[in-house]
């Protein structure tokens, strides 16, 4: 008997597909269908140590194109593999973990914290304005003059991308059709930095990627440069989710945030962790076997599709315990192997697809909790703040509503 197909109960159990059926069958795989194709669905640290390390996946054709064309995009490091895929993403690393590069997100960040906020006289959504906030972040960490940009529509476009990836149908494709658009100017810009007209600091990440040699040499084409600038922007847009569940958390477990705002700070890393941990974001990873092997019983050959569940396996018991509750503290001792806690993919970060940005993600979300604990006074007036596990990506229902908004007393403490 074929193998029924699951992609209405995907869209109905939303996050929870995967961990209701690992539980069921008590196991850590199992093979399905979704949209008529065959899948095995699996988690846990071993999967993703099978599925990150050892280059057993490729990531062709692991996606459906409506997430494709919205996310990393054809042409993209993500696309890559072997040696190409190393070198494409040695760029990635060396702009993403340089400590003074790193060091100025966090600053840029907090710049346009204290920007937006004087402007918030009524109450505001904080998922709206930290788009905008995020934007003009991202263009200026580039290497890009904000005022030579058309703030509000690049924001909208990016955000667009990110808020319905997940989604089939007209909104999907219209938010294609405006990311060709944000692909127009990056174009523009990569080409006006080539011939002259458009002047940035050479040792910015703009620089960087306009002048990147691939392995033969050759400058990376127009289109390619265009693809891999919108993937440092439109990422550090969607920092965004994460910085609303650490406003919701900070607000469901208000002993942190006192904790935070008398100057007690040493666990706001851990915080942040349990933050990414917690709360859902990318569901799972799609992978393409590229070359037949064994793992637990379950035969792989070459070309199987694999979906790796991140979100069960930030939550399996055998890593974490008593997953389903929000504990900072366990981040205390923890060991930090690369597998256990996945949001932003498992695995190492050159060799494999793991997340290049997941240092940038951290710095943003520990001086978002510092603002928002310790520089910034606000109310948090009754609203729906139930987050749906069956909308991807996810968020609280009324995007977290901040109401009196101001700087606390002192900036600096
Ligand atoms: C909300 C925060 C973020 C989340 C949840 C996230 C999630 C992920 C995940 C799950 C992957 C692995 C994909 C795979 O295995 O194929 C990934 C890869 C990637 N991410 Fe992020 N990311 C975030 C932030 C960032 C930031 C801030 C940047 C850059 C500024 C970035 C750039 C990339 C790139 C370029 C890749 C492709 C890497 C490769 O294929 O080798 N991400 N991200």
């Amino acid at each position: 008997m074929p193998t029924p197909d699951s992609s209405i109960a995907f869209l109905a159990d939303g996050y929870l597909f995967g961990h209701r059926r690992f539980l069921r069958m008590r196991s850590d795989a199992f093979r399905t269908r979704i949209m008529g194709r065959p899948a095995v669905v699996m988690h846990g640290s071993e999967a993703a140590r099978i599925f990150y390390e050892g280059d057993r996946f490729t990531r062709d054709r692991a996606m459906p194109t409506s997430v494709l064309h919205l996310l990393q995009d054809e042409g993209s490091v993500q696309s890559l593999a072997g040696a190409v895929h190393h070198h494409r993403k040695s760029l990635f690393a060396r702009m993403l973990t340089d400590d003074d590069a790193l060091r100025r997100l966090r600053e840029l960040y907090a710049d346009e914290w204290f920007r937006a906020m004087a402007d918030w006289s009524a109450a505001v959504i904080l998922h709206e304005k930290l788009i905008t906030v995020l934007t003009r972040v991202a263009v200026r960490w580039v290497g890009i003059n904000p005022d030579t940009v058309d703030i509000p529509a690049r924001a909208g476009e990016l955000a667009g991308m990110i808020e319905n990836a997940g989604k089939f149908g007209p909104p999907n494709w219209l938010a294609r059709q405006r990311r060709h658009r944000t692909e127009r100017w990056a174009g523009e810009l990569i080409a006006g930095i080539w011939n002259g007209d458009v002047l940035v600091d050479p040792g910015s990440p703009l620089a960087q990627l306009a002048h990147h040699t691939e392995l033969d040499g050759s400058r990376l084409d127009q289109a390619a440069a265009a693809v891999e600038l919108i993937n440092l922007l439109r990422p550090i847009v969607a920092v965004g989710r994460f910085i609303v569940f650490a406003a919701l958390a900070l607000h469901v477990w208000p002993s942190w945030r006192r904790v935070f705002a008398s100057g007690d700070t040493a666990d706001v890393g851990n915080f942040v962790q349990e933050v990414r941990r917690y709360y859902p974001f990318f569901p799972v990873i799609g992978g393409r076997a590229q070359h037949g092997f064994e793992w637990h019983g379950h035969r792989f050959e070459i070309g199987d599709w694999v979906l790796l569940d991140l979100f069960a396996t930030n939550r399996d018991e055998r890593s974490w315990s008593d997953p389903g509750r929000f504990q900072p503290e366990r981040f205390r001792d923890w060991t930090g192997d690369p597998n256990t806690l996945i949001p932003q993919g498992g695995g190492d970060l050159i060799d494999g697809h793991r997340c290049p940005g997941e240092r940038a993600t951290i710095e943003l979300m520990e001086e978002a909790v510092h603002l928002l604990s310790r520089a910034t006074h606000y109310a948090v007036p009754p609203q729906d703040l139930r987050v749906s596990l069956r909308r991807f990506p996810a968020l609280p229902e009324s995007g977290f509503v901040m109401d009196a908004v101001g700087p606390a007393v002192s900036r600096t403490g």
